[in-house]
């Protein structure tokens, strides 16, 4: 396997009265990618942003040259495809959801790809990865939870290492360009154990917006990397 790691500061704990300025921030500091939790105090016991903070910040998603770095948008909403259409037409570039959320998973799936947005499904800790085999052929990302969703700040859980090893295998067995991204705890000082297990993409909020200086803590999280 050749890997492109990607690193993907979750908003979630950034300054969100200086959002725009925030998300450019990080980028200059070396973001592959901005990762926008969606919290609806029904699916997961918190609230945050809807579609038109995804819009807004859409402008402030680009590099110093111009570059657009991808919105990864992880909703944790039921139901969820009215907000998912909503937050492909504002500018998501791939929409994650969790199955349980949805009456219709494969049918999600496809609306979301209908609007020329890529598809990811996210897995709580305590759930396997069944629901895979019937859709790995039809999605572009995993996203596995280290914490169980809700809040920034929680500390990494083990076991999840064990499913990132499964998920890894799936995605080696269906031959497919899929990404396989971890959420929650991920720190300089365990993201190398995240990613010997199989991961690729990685979601890291308080470790980031926590510190002054994120650059620093990028560039620690890519030599960890090697
Ligand atoms: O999805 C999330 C919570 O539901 C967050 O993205 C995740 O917890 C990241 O925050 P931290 O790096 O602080 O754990």
């Amino acid at each position: 396997m050749t890997t492109t790691f990607r690193i993907a500061p979750s908003i979630l704990s950034a300054d969100f009265a200086r959002l725009g300025e925030e998300v450019k921030s990080v980028i200059d500091a070396g973001a592959d990618w901005i990762h926008f939790d969606v919290m609806d105090n029904h699916y997961v016991p918190n609230l945050t942003f809807g579609p038109m903070i995804c819009q807004a910040l859409k402008p402030h998603a680009k590099t110093t040259a111009g570059v657009a770095v991808p919105i990864d948008v992880h909703l944790m909403i039921s139901p969820v495809d009215a907000l998912a259409a909503s937050f492909a037409e504002a500018g998501a570039d791939l929409i994650s959801f969790h199955p349980d959320a949805s009456a219709h998973v494969h049918r999600s799936i496809q609306a979301i790809k209908s609007k020329g947005v890529k598809a990811g499904l996210v897995f709580n800790p305590a759930e396997p990865l069944d629901v895979l085999e019937w859709t790995i052929d039809e999605i572009d990302l995993i996203l596995i939870m280290s914490v169980n969703p809700g809040f920034g700040g929680q500390s990494f859980i083990d076991s999840a290492l064990r499913k990132i090893e499964q998920a890894r295998k799936l995605i080696e067995a269906s031959g497919k360009d899929i990404r396989l991204e971890v959420d929650g705890g991920i720190k300089v000082d365990n993201i190398r154990r995240v990613a010997d297990a199989g991961a690729d993409t990685f979601v890291a909020g308080s470790a980031i917006f926590g510190k002054p200086d994120y650059k620093g803590v990028i560039d620690q999280m890519r030599l960890a990397l090697g």
